[in-house]
């Protein structure tokens, strides 16, 4: 709980943290109780009064609320208020990293934690790079070319930015003993996969301190590794412990303590908490860098700085039309991202959710643009569809029991399979002997599901049921008010009647924001198109808010509340 011990002696010295002006006496004393039971536990029962060591009172509602309250307490001595994350896009040139400065100066009345991702495409020129280094031969490993685009992009942006190149020369210079490496072992492991990419990140984030730097604005670099981003050992798709909270906490109150500046931190990026070796977080993984400071500080807002004007209705790479969302729940935004729309990261929103803090989507390159904020509630009397997504290239399985009706345990049995080889599924449909469901091609996205894995699971599925592979399917994901469902189908299988399209399975879960319809691959854009046109643009939301207003007088709610006058 060194977080709170950090807090304990702020409170004592200062004038300013003992009077922290977002946090109550109430909730100082919750993080003083934090102090007083290390860890965070009580070890008396929880609402008890205790003793903290300044000698007040203190009542422990809970382990969490007293470790965010203690975060939240010591945050507001040290001043941090809002996270602020640009992704690739955002950092991609020297311009940009101007702009970005530009940007993050504007808002002098903020005191900001920045998360940075790798230059513009630098990730995934690391990894061909890496790929190309495993077959290339060590001789050849020099000239691979996307380390010489690496190369060139670092020291041209340096250059620019009038910086000196000793910023990342040491890097380069390692990045390239690292190819020659894996050149020489004729292999890439995840775990040094994860070591290739974080270069990106350990870069961007040297140059852009150094520039804020220049400019006046004292900054300060830090890899998130060296922090303590604590994670699970799952190379390529590590998850964030809980022991990071406390630790990150700890380590950038303290030096804004001892000397402020504002932390620039390396997204993506973390140690695994057996190997101590860097891994990474999943594609797209600094949103959840952010996130988890949002919540290890107790932040007032989260910022992802993107480049489009927010969460659009649609990936705007299909549908050109697509327009911003302007609210949405976590729980939408986690479905969402879960289901395929690459603006934000699967897991990013979890932390943003138990801190509850918003997190807001913005576009870099339109600053004007309101984005999208995600909150814990909004309100969804008027809300119908909200997004659509698309995940393709998804494997199905039609399993039908072999055994006579009513058998019990036969689900168990399916899902047991599943959990003995690792795969997890995505969306499933069940009859009184049957079974359709999806798979996840991978945890998320790094493991691709290969033939070998697939005809194990039909093989042993296979013991207990007649088993349809079906492959090269897509989910397309109807993310709205699910209570009103009946509307939400009704237009889409008429729009996808008309288009000559057939369903392959539906699922609607139970987190009430999201319908699920298969399609084959080949249909699954076309369809999607389709559907945005007429959910989006032909006036069909409005059209449904004007028959509300006709047939009650008012909107109504799904579950028959009536809303207004
Ligand atoms: N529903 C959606 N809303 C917004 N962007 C989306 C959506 N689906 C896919 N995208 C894509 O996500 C991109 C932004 O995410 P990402 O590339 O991770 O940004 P960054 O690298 O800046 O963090 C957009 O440029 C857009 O092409
Ligand atoms: N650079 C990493 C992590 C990341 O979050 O990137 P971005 O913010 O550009 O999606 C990636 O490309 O996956």
């Amino acid at each position: 709980m060194a977080v709170a011990l950090r807090f304990a002696a702020v409170a004592r010295d200062s004038p300013a943290a003992a009077a922290p002006p977002r946090v109550g006496r109430e909730q100082q004393y919750l993080a003083c109780a934090a102090v007083a039971r290390p860890g965070g536990r009580c070890s008396r029962r929880r609402g008890l009064v205790v003793r903290c060591q300044s000698g007040a009172a203190a009542v422990v509602l809970n382990k969490d609320d007293a470790a965010s309250v203690a975060a939240a307490a010591a945050s507001s001595a040290t001043g941090f208020t809002v996270a602020m994350k640009f992704g690739g896009s955002s950092v991609a040139s020297a311009e940009r990293m101007r702009e970005v400065a530009d940007l993050i100066l504007s808002f002098p009345e903020e005191t900001p934690v920045v998360v940075l991702s790798a230059m513009g495409k630098t990730t995934n020129n690391l990894l061909l790079a890496g790929e190309k280094a495993v077959s290339c031969g060590a001789p050849k490993a020099s000239e691979i070319p996307e380390l010489a685009v690496i190369k060139e992009l670092h020291v041209r942006t340096i250059d620019e930015l009038g910086l000196d190149r000793s910023i990342v020369s040491g890097l380069l210079e390692e990045l390239e003993q690292l190819l020659k490496g894996v050149a020489m072992m004729k292999e890439l492991t995840p775990r040094t996969r994860d070591y290739l990419v974080s270069f990106g990140e350990c870069m961007s984030t040297r140059i852009f301190a150094a520039y804020l730097n220049k400019l006046g604005k004292k900054a300060r670099q830090y890899d998130a590794f060296d922090i303590g981003f604590i994670t699970t050992d799952d190379f390529t798709n590590a998850d964030i412990l809980e022991a990071t909270y406390p630790a990150v906490a700890k380590r950038l109150q303290g030096d804004w303590i001892d000397d402020p500046a504002i932390p620039i931190v390396t997204g993506f990026l973390g140690k695994g908490w057996k190997s101590c070796a860097v891994t990474t977080l999943g594609r797209g993984g600094s949103d959840l860098t952010a996130t988890t400071i949002g919540k290890a500080l107790g932040l007032r807002e989260i910022q992802v700085w993107k480049d489009v004007d927010g969460v659009l209705t649609c990936d705007p790479n299909i549908c050109a039309n697509a327009i911003p969302v302007p609210y949405l729940t976590f729980e939408e935004a986690a479905e969402l991202a879960y289901f395929g729309a690459q603006v934000l990261h699967p897991q990013s929103m979890r932390p943003a959710k138990e801190g509850d803090i918003p997190v807001r989507v913005k576009n870099s390159y339109n600053r004007r643009a309101p984005g999208t904020v995600i909150t814990k509630t909004r309100d969804l009397s008027k809300s119908i569809l909200t997004s659509i997504v698309l995940k393709s290239n998804i494997t199905m399985l039609d399993i039908v029991s072999t055994r006579m009706l009513g058998q019990y345990g036969f689900l168990a049995k399916v899902f047991s399979i599943f959990e003995d080889l690792g795969i997890s599924v995505d969306c499933v449909a069940t009859s009184e002997v049957s079974i359709s469901l999806t798979l996840d091609p991978s945890k998320l996205w790094c493991r691709e599901l290969i033939q070998q894995e697939l005809d194990h699971v039909v093989e042993e599925l296979e013991k207990i049921a007649v088993v349809h592979l079906l492959q090269h399917r897509s989910i397309i994901s109807l993310i709205g008010n699910v209570q009103r469902s009946s509307l939400i189908l009704e237009k889409a299988f008429n729009v996808l009647r008309r288009n000559g399209v057939n369903v392959q399975m539906i699922s609607q879960g139970a987190s009430k924001v999201n319908i699920s319809l298969v399609v084959h691959d080949s249909e699954a854009k076309q369809c999607i198109q389709a559907l945005h046109s007429a959910f989006f643009e032909n006036g069909f939301l409005s059209e449904v808010e004007e028959e509300d207003l006709q047939h009650n007088g008012s909107p109504v709610s799904p579950n028959g509340v009536i809303y207004g006058n």
